[in-house]
């Protein structure tokens, strides 16, 4: 069964509607990073998962059961951590997480027990006696995680959880999300940092205005990807109808596939030998293409991300040159 369905999700804020009928499933032990430009509805996704908005449409199904009948019982299910959170300056850490605890309803006994597991799963056991107002950034994130997962659940929201930390922090953080997906916890993080995303990342759901436009395995590309490389190609002069003419260059390259054109730019996949590259290149300059950029890029969570976008505002689907 899947740990969380999303079917035909809408929401409208007055005069703007946010979410178009937003549907996806995803399975336990899933680390799913959600992206999209600014103002895609990543924010308003995840307060809907999170019980915290109510959607015009559509419904939400957590474990088999739907958020809106019994949103308590699905609380018990999900930790949410907001990408604006607070925490009690003047407060231990300790006490912050006994609060915390307490307000959901556990017995002090029961808190306590919490509170050291939820310290220890975040690796600030020797804090707990700090205030949480003198705690790092990387620290304090932790703190905003440990209070998100006190009650163990199996499904945690994250929004923007690496926004501010430095390198080191944001590595600590993956390894951290690694570790309490083995131990049994499902993730949605939503993060501008794609680059530390596909550190930890399974999959990818990638939101546009609204719309749900990719949801893929970030391993499947690699697969797909096997022996071939993406490619950008970037023009100083536009040229009409150059997709076409990658499509013709490209029709005798087994597994080449032109991912997405407009008339100054394009991302293809191609074999990943030299040769490839210098035929393609070659036949470009004879077509007088006047080529400015032909750069090989990463098969990372940000290259698919661009490679999405991109054939979104070009209108449509990859291409298949040649299978
Ligand atoms: N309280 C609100 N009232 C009206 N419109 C809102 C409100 N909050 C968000 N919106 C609009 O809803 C859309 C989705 O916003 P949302 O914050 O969910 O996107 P986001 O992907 O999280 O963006 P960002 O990456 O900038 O945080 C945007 O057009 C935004 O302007």
């Amino acid at each position: 069964m899947a740990l969380l369905t999303v079917e035909g999700l809408v929401f409208d804020y007055p005069g703007n509607r946010a979410l178009h009928g937003v549907s996806f499933t995803l399975e336990p032990g899933a680390i799913t990073a959600l992206v999209g430009p600014n103002g895609a509805g990543k924010t308003t996704l995840m307060r809907c998962l999170a019980a915290l908005e109510r959607p015009s449409a559509g419904r939400v199904v957590i474990e088999g059961v739907d958020l809106s009948e019994d949103p308590r019982h699905c609380h018990r299910f999900l930790g949410y951590l907001s990408d604006f959170f607070g925490v009690y300056e003047q407060l231990t850490v300790r006490r912050c997480l006994l609060y915390r605890g307490l307000s959901q309803g556990m017995t002090m006994a029961e808190a306590e027990k919490a509170t050291l597991k939820a310290a220890e799963r975040v690796g600030l056991s020797d804090r707990l006696d700090q205030a949480a107002g003198t705690l790092s950034r990387g620290l304090r994130q932790r703190l905003g995680i440990a209070q998100a997962i006190l009650h163990d659940p199996r499904f945690v929201i994250l929004d923007e959880p690496a926004s501010g930390l430095d390198p080191e922090a944001r590595d600590d953080l993956s390894t951290l999300l690694r570790g309490l997906r083995d131990d049994g916890m499902t993730f949605l993080v939503s993060s501008h940092i794609l680059a530390e995303l596909s550190d930890y990342a399974t999959e990818m759901l990638l939101l546009s205005d609204g719309r749900l436009i990719e949801h893929r395995r970030v391993e499947d590309d690699e697969g797909e990807a096997a022996g071939t490389v993406a490619l950008q190609i970037t023009l100083s002069e536009p040229k009409e109808n150059f997709g076409d003419l990658l499509q013709g260059l490209l029709a005798e390259q087994a597994g080449a596939v032109v991912r997405g054109a407009d008339t100054l730019s394009a991302l293809v996949r191609i074999p990943a030998d030299q040769q490839a590259r210098h035929a393609l290149l070659a036949g470009l300059l004879a077509a007088d293409c006047k080529v400015s950029e032909f750069a090989v890029r990463e098969a990372d969570l940000q290259s698919l991300y661009r490679e999405r976008l991109v054939r979104e505002r070009a209108g449509g689907s990859s291409k298949e040159v040649r299978s």
